[in-house]
Order: structure tokens, then C-alpha cells, then sequence
């Protein structure tokens, strides 16, 4: 809570009037940035505490501004358990935003696709989510400050916020699919037997983000909605390799899809 106060003490000597809506920018989705009208631009490397973006395709920046007349908070680039980040750290931003009072926040991803009859481009909206991560973010002494010990998880995703996102959708003849979620550790990407039992228990997508976060902000109340973008098929149809550069790209591409939406359902 202090490291997260001096982060929120120089928040508030920066910008005069917070916004209520956050939005979190997955990998290679940082050009929905280019649709706010910017008032402040803040690196990490400037907030007391924040950490510091490692992974290609993620910016490392926070960004004040209006999308569409609505005031939003853009996180330009995430942390993720597998850079080596505990919990705390991976959801440490969201603290921050909670005492700035942010109320609802847009969670991004780019995301491998389960479901063999997803797309290489399509967007899904994320209607539950299973934690594979060896971790937890409220795991330890409870902040109450934050929320209780136990929080509820049975609608992690906010069920009007998914029902705004699906009209939204059908109006603008966007394809997209819903689905569960999976969040593994990585940052190694899964074997043929993995993705076999990811499809058995359930999962339509999976990642290595997410999770964390969607866990932090349900303990504080805000609203949440997860869209993830399927950069690659888990198990491709015709042999290919994972990169991240082609899950960057990928995302580059259908984030233009993305940012449409993203722009209709706020
Ligand atoms: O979930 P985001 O941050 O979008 O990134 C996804 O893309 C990376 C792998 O290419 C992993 O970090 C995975 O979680
Ligand atoms: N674990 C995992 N994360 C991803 N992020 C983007 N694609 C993938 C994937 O196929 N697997």
C-alpha cells in the first residue's frame, strides 16, 4: 500500500482530473493508442514502483486521454509472471488504479486459439477464465483495504459489460466469438499433450496474462471486461512455428477490429 500510495502521490501531481475507464493494452494493441486524443503521456520509468516493460510489442507507458469523448486511462504495455515480476508487481498498476479511482477497466491479450473452430484474427470476448499460473496475486496477508480475503469469482466478467459487447459487435458486423481462458505461467509455449488437456478442461484461448489481473480487480469491485485478440492457432493446421514477432503482427492487424469495438462498447 505505500509503494502504491507514492506511485498515486505522483500520479496526482501530473494529471488535475482522473478518468474512471482504463483500458489494458496487450501485446501488439498499443495502435488503439493512436485513437486518443492524448492530454498526458507518462512512462513507467517515471512512477515511483512501476515496473519496467520487458516484452516486445508492449510500450511502457501510461496514457491520459479521450477516446471517442470518453476520458480514459490507456496502460500501454503489461507485466507478466513469466518476466520474473511477483504478483504484487503484476498487478500492482491495477492497485494504483483503483486508488486513482478507476471503476471499470478493458482488458487486452493476444492470445493462442484452442477452439478449432477460431480463427487466426478473430477477436473473442472472454466470458470465464481458469488460472493455470502457480501463483495468485492476493495470496499472502490480506489488504482489506482493497477487499475481502474470500472474493467471489463465479462472474469474473461483468455480465451487462458482455451483453454491451455482443450488440456492439452485431452492429458493427465484427465477428466475434466468445470463450473461456487460459492463464499458464509461460513463458514457453505449450506441448501438443498441453493443448490436448487445455481443450478438456474447457479452455477456447490461452496466454500468460490476464488471469492475474482479472483476479486483482474482482478483489477491489471494479468492472471488467476481456477481450483477447487469437494471434496463432495452438496447434496449427499446416506446421509452423510460434513467434512473438507474428503474434505482434497478428495483433497489429486485428487490433484495428479491436479498437472499433473497444471505441462502440465505451
Ligand atoms: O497476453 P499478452 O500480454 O497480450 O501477450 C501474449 O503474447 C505473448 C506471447 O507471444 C505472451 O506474453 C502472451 O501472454
Ligand atoms: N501460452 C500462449 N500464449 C500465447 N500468446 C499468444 N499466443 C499464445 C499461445 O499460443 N500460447
Amino acid at each position: 500500500m505505500i509503494k502504491e500510495q507514492a506511485a498515486v502521490d505522483f500520479l496526482k501531481s501530473q494529471i488535475i482530473e482522473f478518468p474512471e475507464t482504463a483500458i489494458i493494452l496487450g501485446s501488439g494493441l498499443g495502435g488503439l493508442v493512436d485513437e486518443i486524443d492524448i492530454e498526458k503521456r507518462i512512462p513507467y520509468s517515471e512512477i515511483p514502483h512501476f515496473p519496467v516493460v520487458t516484452v516486445e510489442g508492449h510500450g511502457g507507458d501510461l496514457i491520459f486521454g479521450d477516446l471517442e469523448g470518453v476520458a480514459v486511462l490507456a496502460m500501454n504495455g503489461r507485466f507478466h509472471y513469466y518476466e520474473g515480476y511477483d504478483m504484487a508487481d503484476v498487478v500492482f498498476p491495477l492497485r494504483v488504479m483503483k486508488l486513482i479511482g478507476i471503476k471499470r477497466l478493458v482488458i487486452t491479450n493476444a492470445a493462442g486459439g484452442l477452439n478449432e473452430d477460431f480463427e487466426v484474427g478473430d477477436l473473442m470476448l472472454i466470458e470465464d477464465m481458469i488460472s493455470l499460473l502457480p501463483e495468485n496475486p492476493l495470496r499472502g496477508k490480506n489488504s482489506e483495504e482493497f477487499g475481502p480475503r474470500f472474493p467471489d469469482m463465479s462472474e469474473p466478467f461483468d455480465l451487462d459489460w458482455l451483453e454491451k459487447a455482443k450488440s456492439a459487435a452485431i452492429r458493427l458486423g465484427v465477428k466475434l466469438r466468445t470463450g473461456t481462458y487460459i492463464g499458464l505461467q509461460g513463458p514457453k509455449l505449450e506441448t501438443k499433450a498441453e493443448i490436448r488437456y487445455c481443450r478438456i478442461i474447457g479452455g477456447d484461448a490461452v496466454g500468460m496474462s490476464t488471469v492475474p489481473e482479472v483476479i486483482a480487480v474482482n478483489h477491489m469491485g471494479l468492472k471488467v471486461l476481456g477481450i483477447s485478440v487469437i494471434t496463432n492457432e495452438s496447434i496449427p493446421k499446416v506446421a509452423k512455428e510460434f513467434t512473438h514477432a507474428d503474434v505482434v503482427a497478428t495483433a497489429n492487424k486485428a487490433g484495428k477490429k479491436l479498437v472499433e469495438l473497444v471505441k462502440n462498447i465505451l
